[in-house]
C-alpha cells in the first residue's frame, strides 16, 4: 500500500523494494514508443521519468541510511523478528516498509512483551514512532470483542486523522473497527461506540467519556502521541489528565504509551508519574533534530521586509511543498490574503477555522493541490507529508507569556522549533528550514535555539536573489 492522492494509505499494485528497483528493466516503457502521439506528449513522459527517478533516489538513500548504524533509521532486525502477528506483517509490507527504524526495533519488543509495561519513547521527528504505537494497539486488541480497547490522543484533529489512516492501513488484514473522537464527527445523540480503537483529541474524547458513549471497562492501551505537549500544563495537560481519570488502570491492566521527539525537563518528571515504571528510550540533547534538515536564517530589515522576502521565495516554495509558520492566526490570515491578492497560490490553516474547512485544507495540501500552506503551531507537530521540502519560520516560535522571565525577555520555544522544522526531512529525506530574523530580539532568540539544539543555522544572503536561490536549491537536492 502506498499513500494515495489524499496522502493517506490506499492499496498500491506492488511495492518494489529499493534493492530490486535497480533491476527493473524498463522504468518507463512508454518512453520508448516513438509514434506521433507519444512524440507530441514529451512533457508527461519526462515528468514520469523524473518522478520514478526521484522515488528511486529516495529508496536508495533510505537503504543506505537504514544500513548506517549512526542513523535513527538503522536496524539490525527485520519486522519478522519483532514478534508481530502475521496479519500485521502483511499490513506493514503492504505499506511499502521493508525494514524497521531504530525506534521501531527498540520499542516494539518492549511494547509487545507481557505483562504489558508502560513506555516513554523518544525519537527524532519523522523516524516512525507512529508505527510503533499503532502496531501495539493493533496487537493488543481482541477483534472478537466489540468494545473500545485502545484510546489514542493527539494534539490536533489533523494529526488524529493521520494516525487513523495508519491504523487502517496497518490493520488492513485484520477486522479492526475504528472510531474518531474529534469534533463534528459523531452525531450529538450518539449513545455507544463499539469500535475497538478510538483516536481523537482530548476535548472531544473527554466529552464522549463523560457522556459514557465510550465504555472504558475493556481499555487496555492508552497512547499519547506528542506526549510532552499533551501533558504540558501550558498545553493540553489538564484535558489529558481528565481523560486518564476515566480509564481503569488495574483491570484490565492498562499499558500507557507516551511518544514524542521532545521531552523537556519540565514535563519529564510528570511523564514518569503519568506512565509509572515505564521502559524509557531517550535521546541526548544533541540528537534532537535530524541532520538531513539543513537550517538557514535570513536577515530581514523589519516586518514588511519579511513579507517581501517571502514573496521573493515563492518560486522556491513551490518546487516541492512548503509550510510557513506564523505565531498568530491573524498573521497567517493577513499574509495569505495579501499573497492571494497579488496572484500567488497559497492556503492558510489554523484553529479558528471550522472542522470541515480544516479537513478540506489539509486534504488538498496532502494531495499536492496546494503547494504552500501558511499556518500556526496547530500543525507544528506530527504531520507527515513527504513532499514538504521546505519549512519557513516566518515568526520564530515563542514561549507562552507565563513563561517569560520579564516582558522584554521572551524566550524561544525550542521544542516547537524542533517539531516545526521536522515537518520536512521525513524518514531520511532532505529538507531545508529558513528562519526570518528581523531585529535584535529575534536574532538573540535564534541564537538561543542554535545553542540549545547544538545545530548550526547558516546565514543566507538576501541582497542577491540569484545567489540566494542557487544556495537554497543546492541545499534541497
Ligand atoms: N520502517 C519504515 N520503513 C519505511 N518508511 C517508514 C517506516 N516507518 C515509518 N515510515 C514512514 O516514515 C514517515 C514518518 O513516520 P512517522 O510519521 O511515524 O514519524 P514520527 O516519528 O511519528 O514523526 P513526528 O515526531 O514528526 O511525529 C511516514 O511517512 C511513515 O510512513
Amino acid at each position: 500500500m502506498e499513500k494515495d492522492a489524499d496522502g493517506f494509505y490506499t492499496p498500491a499494485p506492488v511495492a518494489v523494494p529499493a534493492a530490486e528497483a535497480e533491476a527493473q528493466p524498463e522504468a518507463n516503457p512508454e518512453a520508448k514508443l516513438e509514434d506521433e502521439e507519444k512524440a507530441e506528449a514529451p512533457t508527461e513522459s519526462a515528468v514520469n521519468t523524473d518522478l520514478i527517478n526521484s522515488t528511486f533516489e529516495v529508496s536508495v538513500t533510505l537503504a543506505d541510511q537504514q544500513a548506517d548504524s549512526s542513523s535513527p533509521l538503522y536496524s539490525v532486525k527485520t519486522f519478522e523478528e519483532l514478534g508481530l502477528h502475521q496479519d500485521l506483517l502483511k499490513g506493514i509490507y503492504d505499506m511499502g516498509f521493508s525494514k524497521p527504524s531504530k525506534i521501531q526495533e527498540r520499542a516494539l519488543p518492549l511494547l509487545l512483551s507481557n505483562p504489558p509495561t508502560n513506555m516513554i519513547g523518544q525519537s527524532q521527528s519523522g523516524t516512525g514512532k507512529t508505527a510503533a504505537f499503532v502496531l501495539t494497539m493493533l496487537s493488543r486488541v481482541d477483534f472478537d470483542l466489540n468494545k473500545p480497547q485502545a484510546l489514542c490522543l493527539a494534539p490536533s484533529r489533523e494529526l488524529a486523522r493521520q494516525i487513523m489512516s495508519v491504523v487502517i492501513a496497518m490493520g488492513k488484514f485484520t477486522s479492526v473497527q475504528t472510531e474518531y473522537a474529534i469534533k463534528e464527527n459523531l452525531p450529538r445523540n450518539a449513545t455507544r461506540i463499539t469500535a475497538q480503537i478510538i483516536v481523537g483529541t482530548p476535548g472531544t474524547m473527554t466529552d464522549l467519556l463523560r457522556r459514557k458513549v465510550i465504555d472504558t471497562s475493556d481499555i487496555r492501551v492508552f497512547v499519547l502521541d506528542e506526549a510532552d505537549n499533551m501533558l504540558d500544563q501550558d498545553g493540553l495537560g489538564d484535558q489529558t489528565i481528565r481523560v486518564k481519570k476515566y480509564v481503569p488502570v488495574i483491570e484490565p491492566p492498562l499499558q500507557t504509551i507516551l511518544f514524542s521527539a521532545t521531552f523537556p525537563d519540565h514535563v519529564r518528571a510528570f511523564a514518569s508519574k503519568f506512565a509509572p515504571n515505564a521502559n524509557k528510550i531517550e535521546l541526548q540533547r544533541e540528537e534532537l533534530s535530524v541532520d538531513s534538515i539543513r537550517q538557514f536564517y535570513m536577515d530581514c530589515r523589519d516586518e514588511e521586509h519579511k513579507y517581501d522576502i517571502l514573496v521573493t521565495l515563492y518560486t522556491l516554495l513551490t518546487i516541492g511543498q512548503s509550510i510557513i509558520f506564523c505565531q498568530h492566526r491573524r498573521t497567517a490570515d493577513r499574509i495569505s490574503a495579501r499573497m492571494t491578492a497579488e496572484g500567488h497560490h497559497v492556503a492558510s490553516l489554523h484553529g479558528a477555522k471550522d472542522a470541515t474547512e480544516r479537513d478540506q485544507i489539509i486534504d488538498r495540501f496532502r494531495e499536492g493541490k496546494e503547494k504552500v500552506l501558511i499556518t500556526t503551531n496547530v500543525i507544528a507537530r506530527g504531520i507527515d507529508i513527504l513532499q514538504v521540502n521546505m519549512v519557513v519560520n516566518y515568526d520564530l516560535p515563542l514561549m507562552n507569556e507565563r513563561n517569560h522571565f520579564r516582558p522584554d525577555d521572551v524566550r524561544p520555544d525550542v521544542e516547537t522549533y524542533i517539531h516545526r522544522i521536522g515537518r520536512t526531512g521525513r524518514f531520511g529525506r532532505k529538507g531545508i528550514s529558513v528562519n526570518f530574523v528581523h531585529d535584535r530580539k529575534t536574532w538573540q532568540q535564534m541564537q538561543q535555539i542554535e545553542e540549545q539544539t547544538g545545530k548550526k543555522i547558516m546565514r543566507i544572503e538576501t541582497n542577491d536573489i540569484d545567489v540566494m536561490e542557487e544556495k537554497m536549491r543546492k541545499a534541497m537536492k
